[in-house]
């Protein structure tokens, strides 16, 4: 664990200080919206959004036009002015700890600041190798390990998007069925700005170049374990009641479980897999981040810690 002493790279930014940081134009979620983004548990807080995530918004568009003026200045010196480059924003952490809230906040917030802006979401889900072929290796209950993606064709996505091609094609996979959805993919065109959510994503390979190499900006965002794996049960649970329900889902036999029952497999799964990928593969990832955004029990953001620059 990286220890903050007078030489840390971070700088421990009080709540209370990030929160004045935001910019002057206000943008005001509805209660219906603040749901929507949170998906399945409670909608987002309100004061979580103007004190935390509309000063990121701030942070990063200040950082997305400089990395603009970067590029438009190194076009001109090549006699290649056009060939712009979308900014790559990597969102890492445990599954379950908010990744997904998070992006899908900041991608709104980014549209609304600057409408101009063509900002899109990838989730490296879309990059797990099908099913079959993870039954076929033996690695079906790693799901989310780095070996069970296929990393050569996500650092293909990045380096293409950071290629600044036309357009960039993306898998998509399916939390109903469990897999990744054939015949499917997101067609990503001419971004200004791409924020690439998941577990893996600030990892660095052996040696190798990895996504996390293209990234202009990576967040971190951390919790207590066992906050994530109430998160992670409390999720499971809902499922349990909704989309499990649905005859097409995976996990359609945990339908009729009780509560009690239903939270042994969510436990089981948490302590099989994605507690062993916290701690092996993801946790470690963490001192990488520009940004750090440590949650309390309650969703909150309770710490900031930002990579000097
Ligand atoms: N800021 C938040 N406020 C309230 N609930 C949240 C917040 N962030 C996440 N959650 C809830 O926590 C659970 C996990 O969040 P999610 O975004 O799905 O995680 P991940 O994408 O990391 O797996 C979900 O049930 C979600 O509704
Ligand atoms: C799909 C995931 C591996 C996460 O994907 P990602 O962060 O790459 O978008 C994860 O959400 C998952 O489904 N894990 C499998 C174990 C489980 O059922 O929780």
């Amino acid at each position: 664990m990286l220890k903050l002493g007078a030489a840390s790279p971070f700088v421990a930014v009080p709540r209370s200080r990030w929160s004045e940081l935001a910019a002057p134009t206000a943008v005001t979620l509805d209660y219906d919206e603040l749901a929507r983004l949170s998906g399945l548990g409670e909608p987002v807080a309100p004061d979580e959004v103007d004190e935390v995530y509309l000063p990121l918004a701030r942070l990063l568009e200040l950082r997305i036009d400089a990395a603009k003026q970067l590029s438009a200045a190194q076009g001109e010196f090549l006699g290649d002015p056009e060939h712009a480059v979308p900014f790559l924003l990597a969102l890492g952490g445990s599954v379950a700890v908010g990744k997904s809230t998070a992006a899908r906040m900041i991608v709104r917030l980014l549209q609304t600041i600057r409408p101009e802006w063509r900002v899109e979401l990838v989730t490296t889900d879309g990059f797990l190798l099908p099913n079959a072929t993870l039954i076929e290796k033996g690695i079906l209950a790693r799901k989310g390990f780095p070996e069970s993606y296929d990393r050569r064709r996500l650092l293909r996505f990045v380096a293409e998007l950071k290629s600044g091609v036309e357009e960039v094609r993306a898998p998509v996979y399916s939390h109903l069925i469990y897999d990744i959805v054939e015949d499917e993919s997101q067609v990503v065109r001419r971004p200004d700005v791409v924020v690439l959510e998941g577990v893996n994503v600030l990892k660095r390979g052996s040696g190798r170049v990895y996504v996390s190499d293209f990234a202009d900006f990576a967040l971190y965002l951390d919790a207590e374990e066992s906050d994530v794996q109430r998160w992670y049960l409390n999720r499971f649970l809902k499922l349990r009641n909704g989309a499990f329900q649905d005859p097409d889902s995976y996990f359609h036999r945990y339908a009729v479980l009780s509560d009690e029952e239903a939270t042994a497999v969510a436990e089981g799964i948490w302590q099989r897999t994605n507690r062993p990928n916290l701690l092996e593969n993801i946790k470690p990832t963490r001192p990488r981040a520009d940004l750090i955004l440590e949650k309390g029990g309650d969703h909150f953001i309770s710490r900031i810690l930002l990579r000097r620059t």
